[in-house]
């Protein structure tokens, strides 16, 4: 048992260390205010304590003509015990008031400093998840990281550091109480402090497997919570069609539910000690009774008596609030572990910067050697042996059909994922080098654009606020991207929110943006990652079109399901099976591969 609770003692420690690596060394400073200002606080609450003792003296008879009595009495003219009493009684109202102002202003700080710590905590996590390799990301349940940002951030800051901090201040003034009845009378306080220090350890180890159990059932139904908003929020149109939204909203409820009958069970299981010790209370007075009567005279077992319950009065808030709160850092910890565990996974894995190293613009051809890669949970190669020349200034289109290779290989030519062998240079320089400088020279037009929800302008000069736009680049980019004609009948122009709140984009439209984005950091390299897969003929030609007039000016590479949108391309790649099949031009391919010609014969090249 003793090794168990000093294992898990451990291992809270080095849960917080870990943790501590996401606060950018703010932590010494807070952790030293924190101890300093307990100490302080503990101290002044002692000396309320402490004054509290002329007064039992007097009010049980002591000879005030001599010592600090005698002194008191000389000072204020009067040795009435009434007029002692109202002094000493005004000290130890100052030192509870001053007591009172301290421990507010303390814990104003102490909150403020450690909301800030979380703010600054889960902001840093956010950056390590955006900083995670792609593969990495694409592995994560987009849940958790929902649940570790919000709850589990929530349980270990609020609950366990906070928590921990509160019970280390009300230990130091457990202890000095303590310190200060055993002046006043040795046998009430070694009474008070087995008594009560039996019943609190009996609480905790009844209350240990409950706070247990309520903390894995707090931060699980988190997490399905979680998992049943994303579908019902995220997968709005699928859940709809397919008639399952109140589902999910069910299983939100059942989640919701789960979460609540833990809550409940945790308010009950902080405030248990309290009638605990009330009963504890009235059972202490008892059996000292009992043996003070038996032991002693009437009179000395009254007053050891008062003290007793005096000091049973000041000790038991505190220790109640001890208790509460260290029930608080059990349920608490459950968070901090999962807190932990997912710094410690992340800190192990690489990152990614995308901020470039060096600024200065990249050209030349793109050349794949060798390349070979397989996806980390899979034993097979999907990309085997590629080697291929993407050259500048002109178009290329990466054709297959399903399950060829086509995403996986743009993946690497994007920097997304890295090759298992092999290489990727872009005239000359490998593209992994500096990973940042890459992507500043790449335009990526996906097929689902994503909207923001906020005006066209921002949607196009994507993540820059409106002054930092570039008005020429933007102007430059609609233009380009044939997107007047949707300026132009929008209410507020480029001003016009979109998304959610604002105007809704047919699928030409999102696309025509997307490329109006790529477009706006004007990318010597552009790239259509199935960017007109969703689109009717109509819409697919007039983009294909726009497409071509792109491909004029800059190096373009297209990755497509559709034969339309690459036969006027210079240079087709044709994979199968995770290898180059063939390349050429579109008629070069055709004749001099059966699988292609057949897909053309099709007419597609799904
Ligand atoms: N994350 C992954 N883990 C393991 N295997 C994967 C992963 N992603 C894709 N694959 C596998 O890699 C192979 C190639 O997939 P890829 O998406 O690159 O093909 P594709 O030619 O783009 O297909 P499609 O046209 O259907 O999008 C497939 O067999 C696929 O199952």
């Amino acid at each position: 048992m003793f090794e168990t609770n000093f294992l898990k003692g451990r291992w809270v420690i080095e849960d917080l260390k870990v943790v501590r690596t996401l606060l950018r060394g703010q932590s010494l400073k807070w952790m030293i205010g924190a101890i300093v200002g307990s100490v302080f606080v503990a101290g002044l609450d002692m000396l309320g304590v402490f004054m509290l003792l002329p007064l039992m003296q007097l009010l049980t008879g002591v000879d005030t003509s001599s010592g600090i009595y005698g002194s008191v009495s000389n000072f204020l003219g009067t040795n009435e015990t009434q007029s002692l009493v109202g002094f000493f009684a005004l000290i130890a109202g100052i030192s509870f008031l001053l007591k009172s102002v301290a421990a507010v202003a303390f814990r104003w700080w102490l909150l403020g400093k450690t909301k800030l710590m979380e703010v600054t905590a889960t902001s840093e996590l956010l950056s390590r998840y955006v900083s995670a390799t792609y593969q990495s990301h694409r592995e994560r349940e987009i849940a958790s990281i929902h649940r570790n940002l919000g709850y589990s951030a929530s349980q270990a800051f609020n609950s366990v550091v906070l928590g921990l901090i509160s019970n280390f201040a009300d230990l130091i003034t457990l202890v000095g109480i303590g310190v200060i009845l055993t002046i006043m009378s040795p046998l009430a306080a070694g009474a008070a402090v087995v008594f009560f220090g039996l019943i609190s350890v009996l609480v905790q180890v009844l209350l240990k497997k409950h706070h247990h159990a309520v903390a894995s059932d707090l931060s699980k139904s988190d997490l399905e919570s979680w998992n049943a908003i994303m579908p019902s929020i995220n997968g709005f149109r699928d859940s709809r069609l397919l008639g399952k939204s109140q589902i999910f909203v069910g299983r939100y409820k059942q989640a919701k539910l789960r979460s609540a009958a833990a809550a409940r069970k945790f308010s009950l299981l902080s405030e248990l000690p309290k009638y605990v010790m009330e009963i504890g209370l009235i059972a202490g007075i008892g059996l000292m009774a009992w043996i003070l009567f038996a032991t002693s005279t009437v009179a000395e077992s009254l007053s050891i008596l008062a003290v007793f319950a005096g000091a049973a009065a000041r000790m038991i808030p505190t220790l109640n609030k001890f208790l509460a709160t260290a029930g608080g850092v059990r349920t608490g910890r459950d968070g901090l572990r999962i807190l932990a565990d997912e710094v410690r996974r992340m800190d192990s894995e690489p990152t990614v910067k995308d901020v470039p190293k060096e600024d200065s613009p990249m050209s030349g051809d793109l050349v794949i050697e060798d390349l070979s890669f397989r996806y980390p949970d899979s034993e097979d190669f999907v990309l085997k042996d590629v080697s291929l020349d993407i050259p500048e200034g002109r178009s290329t289109a990466i054709v297959g059909s399903s399950g060829a290779g086509k995403s996986t290989l743009l993946d690497l030519i994007l920097g997304l994922q890295y090759p298992t062998t092999g290489t990727i240079t872009c005239g000359g320089v490998n593209i992994y080098a500096d990973e940042g400088r890459w992507f500043k020279n790449l335009g990526v037009v996906p097929q689902d654009v994503y909207i923001l929800d906020d005006t066209l302008e921002a949607n196009i000069a994507y993540g820059l606020s409106n002054a930092e736009v570039d008005k020429e680049a933007l102007a430059n980019a609609i233009a380009l991207a044939q997107l007047e004609g949707l300026v132009s009948e929008l209410p507020e122009g480029l001003a016009t929110r979109l998304g959610e709140r604002g105007v809704r984009l047919s699928g030409g439209q999102r696309q025509r943006v997307g490329i109006a984005r790529a477009l706006y950091r004007n990318p010597s390299y552009l790239v259509f990652d199935e960017a007109t897969s969703a689109l009717d003929n109509e819409t697919e030609r007039k983009i294909t079109e726009t497409i071509e007039a792109l491909s004029r000016t800059r190096t373009v590479i297209i990755v497509a399901h559709r034969l339309s949108t690459v036969r006027n391309v210079d240079n087709v790649v044709f994979m199968s099976h995770g290898q180059v099949a063939i390349q050429g031009s579109f008629d070069e391919v055709r004749r001099g591969n059966q699988e292609f010609a057949r897909l053309v014969e099709l007419g597609r090249l799904e």
